[in-house]
């Protein structure tokens, strides 16, 4: 219900606002509720609340895909769907005729890569992005698709054809649980999280069959294998060889039950990732046959071994320090095989299990690790130098390091050869991306520099794709504008790995120099050189060196120390020499014995190609990889994490804004902003806001609209559209007004006219122009709800003036017709006592006669004769006639006659019965010599009459009194004797 216009209650006025923005989120959302969006491009207007509002909505309603334009959206379930992933739905969605149509799904983008790259339209080769931070689901969605494609682009052929095809799919599956158990690890935000990154390119055929596929792999976590976080795990296969291994095993690798290792912590917390055998099966599927097996965890338990050596500090720098005794393996006499020569070597065990599961002899092992190497001079001449305690940890680490890193790349490269088609058997491609989301630590340093590099990298390609996309809508539309203005994070990238000056390149350059490098030194070189860069920024506030860069997803400080020996990864020459020692033969592959062969941890100082440094390799990776993307469509999955426990129905809103900005939703938005982020069809635009008509000036031609210029299409395919057209001229007539009356006095006039195009269907508009409609709208509404409110109060006081007039006239009616009827009442009463009176009063002149005659004729007859018969009796009554007011006068006189003679007197000259006192009375005055004040006949018998007050006005004076009316008993007698006397 609209306010009474002119209330200004503050509250009935939020409650009125709050309900204006419902009904325009409604108007914006069009009918469709907020978790039915299936594309949050269609949530208008597009800003981080309602996007957050309506993935919140359909989380809660287990819609867990969400198109976000070119982008899908996938909110991690954290609880098992199978529905959601079965056979039946993958092929439903490749037999849909047109899959963007069904719910979103990673099957939809899995899909339409698919479609694309059968129809051959340039680019043929697809990729897909899945990004996001760690536990959001990257990997799950990519072995999502792999089982998509694995079951869609299967071969119908011969069954010879699809064994193969099977066979070369299954493989493809299977390098899944090897690459996940040797590079995936607890952390503390996802339990099988990836340490690496890595690019799979699935290679099809021209029947669009999967042929094979090949892996690449990004930076690896290697310092994992030596170092893990409190809390932490080091890489899944360490655990699954202790716990899976059988006795027999256990025995040949060295791995007691119950045995602690440094390097092992957490061992008691179990995880399903913990399968052995699931992962021994799928490496035998892909060719790695159980003696190769064995070697690799038989190297495996070496690492383990090697990491419980332990070098107490030298006293004597010019010693080497020794290792400790270990205390950590329980009954060592008992597991320990007789191979190892226990009883001669002073060694603890660690180092002699740890050199025999190497292959490598234990007094080299040691000494390589306790002792540096240095050559140096034009002979090479050799010097030894005991390293302090340490250096010996960081050399054993480093030898860890190294062999793990040997070993997952060898894996890779097994994997590769295993699912790798042969060149001239595939020609299109779908490329998996799985990388890690942006990363903002309290302490960063050059992985999460790498890392960040990598997403500023992929953003660019991201919003360069989106652009084009958005271009390509207002294309269709019709629409001539452009996002040249748009500022991209072109000039982070500058700052990071810019040419000829960037944070890559001075890190780099300290690397070259060999240097001793200084944190505080590094970071007044960036600071200086990079000075100008508006994406560099310094916490003057922090105590430890360090740099700040404002990238896309926000500002993230990395602290300079530790920088440059991270970029160098240096691997002491020795311990590569050590390796290629080694009597394993698993090792002895990984390292070959060729002096020809330079490997890349050879020392900078020996080799005149320029240094390879961590982050030129990583730079040359990744700019390889955009090179395949570029030559790719690209299609984007944002996989977000609705909670950091990892809670089913959990949806923090705060979590899940900062992935939405990390993945770059948020600046996708910006963009939209920038350009028009409103769209609205027609027929919505016209319903909505045709009441802003009633704002045009009347005047036939009216101001000119700068909006129609730019506005309609001339040409309307369809009649709907035609209909509308003059409907939405006539709405934009009214902006000029409409941008007037919002003008402030100040405003330019040109800086008025809020940007706003009118395409072939829809309406784009800009948050401000929204604003304007809509406050014109709210104007008319105003004035419309004044006008009903006028309107309204006239009607009612016309009404209610009718309503007396009519109430006034019906109480009249009623009133007379009560009247009416209770004089009828009266009238039938008075009719009823006029009746008996008048009965009554000739019943009683009847008596009143009767009885006078009855006593005329008693005197008469006693006399002798009659009146008429004898002119005695005549004389006689004559007598009396003629003397009965001498009687009276008689009896009333004062003087000296006794009441009752007085009554006598009066009853002799009257001839009234004596005998009959009942019958009359007759009073005297009180005092006697007053004389007779009256005779009375005694009535009969009483009566009574009740007489209410009449609400007539004359009721109670009926009947009318006539003056010849009897109105007592002795009148009757006087009107009798006068009768008599006439
Ligand atoms: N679609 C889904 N359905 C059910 N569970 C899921 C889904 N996606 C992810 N999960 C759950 O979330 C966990 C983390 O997912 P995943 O390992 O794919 O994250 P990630 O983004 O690859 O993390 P990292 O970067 O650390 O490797 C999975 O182990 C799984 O339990």
């Amino acid at each position: 219900m609209l306010q009474q216009v002119n209330g200004h209650n503050p509250r009935s006025d939020g409650q009125a606002r709050e309900y204006l923005r419902e009904d325009l989120q409604e108007f914006l959302d069009g009918e469709v509720l907020l978790y039915q969006l299936d594309d949050l491009t269609r949530v208008n207007p597009v800003t981080l609340e309602t996007v957050l509002r309506c993935l919140q909505a359909r989380y809660m309603a287990d819609r867990f895909y969400t198109n976000a334009g070119c982008t899908l959206v996938a909110l991690n379930p954290f609880k098992p769907i199978p529905q959601l992933y079965s056979p039946e739905l993958m092929r439903e969605y490749h037999a849909a005729p047109q899959p963007q149509k069904l719910k979103p799904h990673v099957f939809t983008v899995g899909e339409q890569t698919y479609r694309n790259v059968k129809s051959l339209i340039e680019p043929v080769n697809q990729s897909i992005v899945v990004s996001g931070e760690s536990g959001a689901g990257k990997t799950w969605t990519s072995r999502c698709l792999m089982k998509f494609y694995a079951v869609v682009a299967a071969s119908p052929a011969s069954w010879e054809t699809h064994k193969i095809a099977e066979r070369i799919e299954q493989r493809i599956l299977n390098s899944n649980p090897v690459m996940e158990a040797f590079g995936n690890a607890c952390t503390l935000r996802n339990n099988n999280s990836s340490r690496f990154g890595k690019f799979i390119q699935l290679q099809l055929n021209r029947a669009q069959q999967m042929t094979g596929a090949a892996v690449q792999t990004y930076l690896l976590e290697k310092t994992r294998v030596a170092c893990q976080a409190s809390s932490e795990r080091n890489f899944h296969i360490f655990y699954q060889i202790c716990k899976g291994a059988s006795e027999d095993e256990r025995l040949q690798w060295h791995l007691p039950e119950g045995a602690a290792f440094s390097w092992l912590p957490n061992p008691e917390r179990s995880l399903e990732e913990d399968c052995f055998e699931v992962t021994r099966e799928a490496m035998l599927h892909l060719g790695i046959d159980t003696p190769t097996q064995n070697n690799i965890f038989k190297v495996l338990a070496g690492l383990l071994h090697l990491g419980n050596i332990q070098f107490a500090a030298s006293e004597d720098e010019a010693q080497p320090c020794q290792p400790m005794d270990d205390a950590k393996l329980p009954h060592e006499e008992d597991w320990m095989e007789s191979d190892l020569p226990k009883e001669d070597s002073p060694l603890p065990g660690s180092v002699r299990t740890a050199s025999l599961l190497l292959g490598l002899p234990e007094d080299v092992l040691l000494e390589t690790v306790q002792i540096r190497t240095i050559r140096a001079g034009r002979q090479q001449q050799v010097f030894r130098k005991p390293c302090p305690r340490a250096e010996c940890d960081t050399r054993r680490d480093c030898l860890a390091k190294l062999i793990y890193a040997r070993l997952f790349d060898w894996l890779v490269s097994v994997i590769n050869s295993s699912i790798c088609a042969d060149t001239d058997s595939w020609t299109t491609f779908i490329g998996l991306l799985d990388v890690y989301g942006f990363e903002s630590f309290p302490d960063n340093s050059l992985e999460q520099l790498c890392i960040n590099y990598a997403n500023e990298k992929l953003q660019q390609h991201f919003v360069a794709h989106y652009l084009r996309a958005q271009q390509e809508e207002y294309a269709v539309e019709g629409l001539e504008w452009s996002f040249v203005n748009y500022q991209d994070n072109q000039a982070c990238l500058d700052l990071i790995e810019g040419s000829p000056i960037s944070i890559c390149s001075l890190i780099n350059e300290e690397c070259r120099l060999n240097r001793p490098s200084s944190a505080a030194q590094l970071q007044t070189r960036i600071e200086t050189a990079l000075a100008g860069s508006p994406c560099l920024g310094h916490n003057k506030l922090s105590r430890e060196p360090s740099f700040i860069v404002v990238h896309y997803a926000g500002p993230v400080r990395y602290h300079t120390a530790g920088l440059v020996e991270k970029n160098k990864d240096p691997v002491p020459p020795e311990l590569t020499r050590l390796l290629q020692q080694s009597q394993d033969p698993l090792l002895m592959g990984l390292f070959p014995t060729n002096p020809k062969e330079k490997t890349q941890e050879e020392p900078s100082g020996q080799s005149r190609n320029p240094v390879l440094t961590v982050v030129s390799k990583f730079k040359a990776s990744l700019e390889q990889l955009l090179q395949v993307l570029h030559s790719t469509t690209p299609h984007y999955i944002r996989c977000i994490k609705p909670n950091s426990q990892g809670q089913a129905q959990t949806f923090v809103q705060e979590e899940v804004l900062s992935q939405l900005e990390a993945c770059g939703l948020v600046e996708t938005i910006h963009i939209s902003a920038a350009g028009f982020p409103i769209r609205i069809s027609h027929q919505n635009f016209v319903e909505r806001y045709k009441l802003l008509r009633r704002l045009r000036p009347h005047t036939s031609s009216g101001p000119h609209s700068p909006y129609t210029a730019k506005g309609l299409p001339e040409w309307c395919p369809h009649s709907e559209e035609a209909m509308l057209e003059p409907l939405i001229q006539d709405i934009l007539h009214t902006l000029p007004v409409l941008t007037q009356a919002a003008a402030t006095p100040g405003d330019s006039a040109e800086a008025m006219p809020a940007p706003m195009h009118c395409g072939r269907t829809k309406v784009f508009i800009t948050d401000s122009m929204l604003e304007l409609l809509e406050c014109g709208r709210a104007q008319v509404l105003e004035q419309c709800a004044r006008c009903i409110q006028g309107g309204w109060r006239r009607h009612r006081h016309r009404e209610q003036a009718r309503q007396r007039r009519a109430a006034m006239l019906i109480q009249a009616a009623i009133r007379s017709w009560l009247t009416r009827k209770h004089i009828q009442r009266l009238h039938a009463a008075a009719t009823v006592i006029k009746h008996a009176w008048q009965k009554w009063r000739i019943r009683m002149a009847y008596l009143a006669a009767k009885e006078l005659d009855g006593v005329e004729e008693k005197h008469f007859s006693q006399a002798p004769c009659s009146l008429s018969t004898s002119p005695l009796q005549t004389r006689f009554l004559e007598a009396i006639i003629r003397l009965w007011p001498l009687g009276l006068v008689l009896a009333n006189t004062a003087m000296g006659v006794s009441s009752f003679q007085r009554k006598l007197v009066v009853w002799a000259c009257l001839h009234l019965p004596r005998g009959s006192p009942s019958s009359y009375s007759v009073q005297t005055a009180q005092q006697d010599q007053a004389g007779v004040t009256s005779i009375r006949a005694l009535p009969q018998g009483s009566i009574k009459f009740h007489c209410r007050k009449s609400p007539l006005r004359y009721a109670d004076i009926c009947p009318e009194p006539s003056p010849y009316s009897v109105t007592g008993f002795n009148q009757i007698l006087l009107e009798r004797h006068r009768l008599i006397h006439m």
